[in-house]
């Protein structure tokens, strides 16, 4: 039989999100009751809670939307490497680039066990090298289960930017605790929002066929 995993992190009040960003709130706009025949939700979020894919426009002014960006890179076969092992920065040295041959969408798990419940100021940032290779070797997507491919106080996004170089798509925040490494099915769709330098996706895993 075939297998999914659900690797998208809960949507909800306390969701960490990125310092200084507002909450994540589902507000019920309508309630059931007399004169009212539904319950009726709106949401607020910061573009960078939960499980997103950046859109080129979070680094670059004339980056493509979420609305704008081709949808062929977030969906398809995919790698899964463990890189538990990376110090600070995942390096060119902590990828298994064996494992990479021919793939077109890699993700990686930094995590031993995904952080639900508090910002981790400490996640693993993804070294420029690292996506300049894997750009080089054809990868499309790069997703991860930290909170960005950089380091949270950087201001150059050195990994970012060789993502923009590559023209690859990034995917963060990915939940990747329960998954083997090996090769899988990815589905994690953006949203189409105009304007939107990020969207959330709900993010899977399937055996591929
Ligand atoms: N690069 C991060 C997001 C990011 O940098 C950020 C997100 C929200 C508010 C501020 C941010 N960066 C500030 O320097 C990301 O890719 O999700
Ligand atoms: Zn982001
Ligand atoms: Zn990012």
């Amino acid at each position: 039989m075939s297998r999914m995993w659900d690797i998208s992190q809960p949507l909800h009040a306390a969701v960490p999100v990125w310092p200084g960003e507002p909450p994540f709130a589902l507000h019920r706009h309508a309630v059931i009751g007399e004169g009212c025949p539904v319950n009726v939700g709106a949401m607020v979020t910061p573009l960078h809670a939960g499980t997103h894919g950046d859109a080129p426009l979070h680094y670059a002014n004339d980056g493509a939307s979420s609305a704008e960006c081709d949808l062929e890179p977030y969906i398809g076969p995919c790698v899964l490497l463990d890189v538990r092992h990376a110090r600070g920065r995942v390096e060119v040295d902590d990828i298994d680039w064996d494992a990479v041959a021919g793939a077109e969408r890699v993700l990686l798990r930094t995590y031993e066990n995904f952080p639900h419940e508090s910002w981790d100021s400490d996640f693993t940032a993804i070294a420029s090298e690292v996506i300049a290779r894997l750009g080089a070797t054809g990868v499309r997507l790069i997703g991860t289960d930290a909170a960005s491919l950089d380091p949270e106080q950087s201001k150059t996004l050195d990994a970012h930017h060789a993502v923009k170089a590559a023209d690859m798509r990034i995917l963060e925040g990915l939940v990747l605790d329960d998954v083997p490494p090996g090769r899988y099915e990815l589905v994690a769709l953006p949203l189409r929002i105009v304007g939107a330098d990020a969207s959330p996706v709900r993010a899977i895993l399937r055996d591929l066929p």
